[in-house]
């Protein structure tokens, strides 16, 4: 479903800048893995998502989605297949316009822009039932502007925009990480939902080390550009924040340093 292979990226080489970002990446996701990303700080998260989604190219290797190399393919041609949520709930929506019209932007993503964005009767009726699953009566305030919600309830449409297509890949960049504890639970409770109802394939960077061990089936740790431990479910279920900490610690010569880790 998802396969980076050989993959590196060295920013500003052979200058005083230079700066190690993936080291030779070698990644598979099958359909339907649930995968958490943790690691230190500067490790290459944000750059594995980036290079995933076409917002970085690679020095060298190459990028297969559902079968399709997109190496090559720009960020706009590969979001079809992609779905994105980012840390920022500013990020994902746009916020002069309202949710009927944020849902018909991302209902027809990366498909032909001669079709009309345009908010059908049909459509209107598939996005009310799409937003009562969120839960938190979203499907009533079809006309309201996005930027009027608070940030919990635009993560949550932002999530239900990235994933309601069905994408080949969903990308969670720390998208809980700018939400009180409770509208993180929420969106994390929603993620959980939608992405095991969908079976979606995911790839999720998280700094709460509780989060990363509790979601998914199958966790991987980077650091300094390398995947460093990549952990099975059936290994996962039994892991404990220590000895993820403790497994780091020997295998990279050092303590995990991240400056945002929250450890429950
Ligand atoms: N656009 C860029 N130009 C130059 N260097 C960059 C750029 N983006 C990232 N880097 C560098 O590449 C390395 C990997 O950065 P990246 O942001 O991917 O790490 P991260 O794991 O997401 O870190 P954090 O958890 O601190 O956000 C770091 O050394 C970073 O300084």
């Amino acid at each position: 479903m998802l396969q980076l292979i050989n993959v590196s990226k060295l920013f500003h080489p052979g200058s005083a800048d230079e700066k190690i970002a993936l080291v030779n990446i070698n990644l598979t996701l099958e359909p339907g893995d649930f995968v958490t990303v943790i690691g230190s700080n500067g490790a290459g998260k944000s750059t594995l998502m980036n290079m995933i989604s076409g917002v970085i190219k690679p020095d060298v290797g190459r990028i297969i989605i559902g079968g399709n190399d997109v190496s090559n393919l720009p960020e706009y041609k590969r979001s079809r297949w992609i779905g994105r949520v980012f840390q920022d709930p500013m990020a994902g929506t746009a916020p002069h316009m309202t949710i009927e019209e944020n849902l018909a932007m991302a209902y027809t993503r990366g498909q032909n822009r001669g079709l009309r964005i345009g908010v059908t009767s049909k459509r209107r009726t598939l996005f009310r039932e799409q937003l009562s699953r969120l839960g938190i009566g979203l499907e009533d305030r079809l006309r309201a502007k996005v930027g009027t919600l608070s940030g919990g309830e635009r993560q949550a449409l932002s999530l239900l925009m990235a994933s309601f297509t069905e994408p080949q890949i969903l990308l969670l960049d720390e998208h809980t990480a700018a939400l009180d504890p409770a509208r993180a639970e929420l969106v994390t409770q929603l993620t959980q939902s939608i992405v095991s109802e969908l079976k979606l394939t995911t790839l999720m960077v998280t700094h709460n080390m509780e989060q990363a061990i509790r979601l998914g089936n199958r966790l991987i740790m980077m650091d300094n550009g390398r995947v460093i431990l990549d952990v099975n479910e059936d290994k996962k279920c039994h892991l404990t924040m220590e000895q993820l900490l403790g497994e780091f610690e020997a295998i990279s010569g050092h303590k995990l340093s991240d400056d945002r880790v929250m450890l429950g």
